[in-house]
């Protein structure tokens, strides 16, 4: 028996919370009628009678058949609204099509009197509103219908029962990837992010509490079930009282990987909730070990802000730093499968690319490449260059500069000088010392510009330009006139005078974007000017400081920079000219933070002055880098960043791979005790031990063979860019395998070879680890790199060692049987 009620007392409403969607805004915003009734339109509240918990099995059955029936019901209604939709989009898909038409119609229309262009300036705009509001119209409802289909297969994986105190009797509630009403408003399906939906998350059985946007509010929950529904049938349902059951993450689990990322929504655990649905930290910092899903989390958080502050945020004011162009794509459908947009994503060297234009900047993968090779000399520079203090160094030169330090570049216009570094060095100095250095920039600019202005005004009168009017034909004159009506100028010479303007100040326009873009200050030889006169740490030697110097400007020289010089330039740069500051993005999300440098992260910081940051990694998969602690990094943050509500959340059990890998890679660790393996069966990893490069080859070939007959992708996972070329060579014509490059966006299915730093982030099915001996990985500053292969495969993993295997694998796991040792060839520590 169900009870309708008409509307929702205040404290329903708030326990279920949907607010409006984009569609009712759009709605609203734009005052479209459109005729079919939406879903998450109204607020009536769904009631049912209670359920009895159950524990004889012929009872089950009796039980499951009748939820069988509800999942019927549901779906036969969803088919109903799929239909209706379709119709209305249907409706709207024509109507985009014939403003479109009517759109490029008067497009194609060539004007020339002055009167008529404006009024059909002024339509067109009104039309090419109509269009994109239309567009809009009709891509809201294909998103809505691609979620009724998602839903129609599997309309919810949840059941919670709940009784608030003043009640009698147990409401039953559905959770699913989306919310489904009926007709009358009932709600057949809540919103996985609703408020009331996180008991289903965090709740044991007994006395639960739960955010809302009107506090904390407090329910029993009394009987919580899962519910695994595959095209309408339900496959398996079992109550529980755990947070989510093993057997649904088991199941979920144990697929074979695919081309793209699955959302986790019906599994998601307790701590990766609580990173979900975190809204009150500015710094939230997620340190978890390799698989416990992260960026999974960070993924369902970012659809959980946009569904809880869904009228004050929208996708593109989210940025993710992701590691690499392929993981952008492998994580680009986890939105869209829950409804939503994607968020920006860029990759840190793309970043850097586009605000350092023309000059080649050395990417993280070229770094790598080189970092084996690096003398102590080199780390401890490097180390200084990338940390927090130095930043600050770069500040607090800023600070200080007089307008002799200050590096002004002439502005050139046709080969000549327009304004002289001299003349914006007086215009500068003209102003109070006692200014800070970013003002007095930002006044000399300004100066600058009113001169630019007043040149312009003077030129209007020079030769060329009477010369130019006299040669313009009527409809370039028209251009030019724009808006304007021969009626506004009160004389003929009136009119010239704003012709000429226009003409000179298009001429003009590379000074001012010159001005505009602050190109007058010249930042490089402003930062060798810093270098030299930096205090230095005490390991970094001046010799080898003035080395690094000399190179810097070579570098420049020749276009390009290194990666560790990047941040503290831009900084100094955008520092002094208040420039390079996006304010509308609200949310920042780093994965593999510990890829990052803690200056790279302050700059990003300053770059980004208005978000809230959420930064997620595994210090033990640092490549080619000493591993550091969470709770050290926390620190160095919070130090850096200064900011009021940081938190840090730790992921200790790592879901990717099976028992024995997990257990494996635990063992290579020094702190892999606290690591939780999820208990999912498996192969034992497999090490082969190979004399020569020949036999390793023979090796690889017969492990693809037989991984390909169980599984789709099986990848060859190496060190760097150079061996994953040499075995790309040798197995490439026995097996077709694809060599994966930075420039790749799309992560095809087959036998792939990749260097590790473009497999970070990603999972494969079967993973060769290629050489992993102990002449290429010779002591713990590769460690890093060797437990990030080794936590990519998610079924099998077999490690090739050509000759004595590294010491980083222990002897105890060897004999542990941690692994299984194929040949142990000239193998000392077996
Ligand atoms: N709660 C969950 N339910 C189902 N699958 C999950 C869950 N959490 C993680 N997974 C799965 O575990 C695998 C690893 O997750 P993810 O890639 O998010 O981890 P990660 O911590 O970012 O890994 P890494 O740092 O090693 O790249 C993925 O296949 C993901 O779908």
């Amino acid at each position: 028996m169900s009870k309708l009620r008409p509307f929702l007392t205040l404290k329903e409403s708030c326990r279920k919370h949907l607010p409006a969607t984009q569609f009712d805004r759009f709605k609203f915003e734009n005052h479209i009628e459109i005729s079919f009734n939406m879903i998450f339109i109204r607020r009536l509240a769904f009631i049912t009678q209670c359920s009895n918990r159950l524990e004889e099995p012929f009872l089950e059955n009796n039980e499951q058949q009748k939820e069988q029936q509800r999942v019927d019901e549901v779906i036969s209604k969803i088919s109903t609204k799929i239909t209706s939709t379709e119709n209305e989009y249907n409706r709207a898909h024509t109507e985009t099509k014939k403003v479109q038409q009517t759109y490029s119609d008067n497009t194609s229309v060539n004007y020339f009197e002055v009167d008529d262009r404006i009024e059909t300036s002024a339509e067109l705009q009104q039309q090419r509103g109509l269009v994109s509001r239309l567009t809009e119209n009709e891509s809201i409802l294909k998103r809505q219908l691609a979620t009724m289909k998602d839903l129609k297969r599997s309309p919810y994986f949840g059941r919670i029962d709940i009784r608030d105190d003043d009640q009698t009797q147990d409401e039953k509630l559905y959770i699913g990837i989306a919310s489904f009403e009926n007709e009358d408003g009932e709600f057949l399906v809540y919103d996985w992010r609703a408020p009331i939906s996180s008991i289903y998350y965090n709740g044991t059985l007994g006395k639960v509490a739960y955010e809302t946007p009107m506090g904390e509010q407090q329910t029993t929950l009394t009987k919580k079930r899962q519910f695994q529904i595959v095209d309408g049938r339900i496959r398996n349902m079992f109550d529980t009282n755990e947070t989510v059951g093993d057997e649904m993450l088991q199941t979920a689990l144990g697929a074979q990987n695919d081309e793209y990322m699955q959302n986790i929504v019906a599994t998601i655990q307790h701590e990766q909730n609580d990173i979900i649905r975190d809204t009150k930290s500015q710094l939230l910092v997620v340190q978890g070990v390799a698989g416990s899903g992260k960026t999974s989390a960070i993924l369902q958080r970012i659809a959980f802000l946009l569904y809880h502050s869904r009228d004050t945020l929208e996708a593109d004011q989210i940025i993710l730093f992701s590691p690499n162009k392929l993981f952008s794509h492998y994580i680009s459908e986890v939105l869209p499968s829950l409804g939503e947009r994607n968020m920006r994503q860029v990759t840190f060297d793309e970043f850097i690319d586009n605000r350092l234009k023309g000059l080649n900047v050395q990417s993280l993968f070229e770094r790598y490449e080189t970092d084996g090779s690096l003398t102590s000399q080199q780390k401890a520079v490097r180390e200084f260059k990338e940390s927090a203090d130095f930043m600050n160094k770069v500040e607090n030169y800023c600070q200080s500069l007089t307008p002799s330090e200050i590096k002004f570049s002439d502005i050139i216009f046709n080969e000549t000088v327009f304004f002289s570094k001299h003349e914006i060095a007086q215009i500068f100095a003209s102003f109070p010392a006692a200014m800070s250095v970013p003002d007095r920039f930002l006044k000399t600019k300004n100066a600058l510009i009113k001169r630019l202005k007043r040149r312009i005004i003077t030129e209007t009168k020079a030769d060329w330009v009477n010369e130019e009017i006299d040669q313009l034909s009527e409809e370039k004159y028209h251009d030019l006139l724009g808006t304007k009506r021969l009626r506004d100028f009160q004389n003929e010479d009136d009119e010239r005078f704003f012709i000429a303007k226009k003409i000179v100040t298009a001429r003009l326009q590379v000074v001012y974007d010159a001005i505009f873009n602050n190109n007058f200050l010249d930042p490089y030889v402003q930062y060798a000017a810093f270098l030299k006169r930096v205090p230095l740490p005490a390991d970094v030697k001046q010799s080898e400081w003035q080395h690094t110097i000399a190179d810097f400007n070579q570098n420049i020289e020749f276009h390009s920079i290194k990666l560790d010089d990047c941040a503290p330039l831009l900084y100094l740069r955008d520092y002094i000219c208040q420039s390079g500051q996006n304010n509308t993005m609200k949310y920042l999300f780093v994965d593999e933070m510990q890829d990052y440098s803690v200056a790279q992260l302050k700059y990003l910081k300053y770059a980004f002055p208005q978000t809230k940051w959420t930064l997620l990694g595994d210090s033990e998969q640092a490549l080619f880098k000493d591993v550091e602690q969470p709770q050290q990094i926390l620190h160095k943050l919070n130090d850096a960043f200064h900011v009021r509500h940081s938190r840090l959340i730790s992921l200790m059990r790592s879901y990717r791979s099976t028992y024995p890998i997990t257990t494996f890679a635990k063992s290579i660790l020094p702190n892999g005790d606290d690591i939780e393996a999820f208990n999912r069966d498996g192969d034992i990893p497999e090490l082969i031990v190979s004399p020569d490069t020949d036999d390793a080859t023979d090796q690889v070939l017969k492990i693809i063979a037989e991984q390909r007959q169980k599984y789709a992708t099986v990848a060859i996972l190496t060190k760097n860019m150079a061996e994953a070329k040499l075995v790309y060579r040798l197995i490439h014509s026995q097996t077709g395998a694809v060599l994966l490059k930075d420039a790749d966006r799309t992560l095809p299915k087959g036998i792939l070879v990749l260097p590790i730093y473009l497999a970070k982030g990603l999972e494969f099915d079967s993973v060769i680890a290629w050489d992993t001996s102990e002449t290429n990985y010779p002591d713990k500053g590769l460690l890093g790199t060797l437990y990030t292969i080794i936590t990519r495969a998610m079924h099998h993993l077999t490690l090739i060692s050509i000759g004595d295997v590294t010491p980083l694998i222990s002897d105890e796991s060897l004999k542990n049987s941690q692994i299984k040792i194929e040949r142990t060839l000239k193998n000392k520590n077996v």
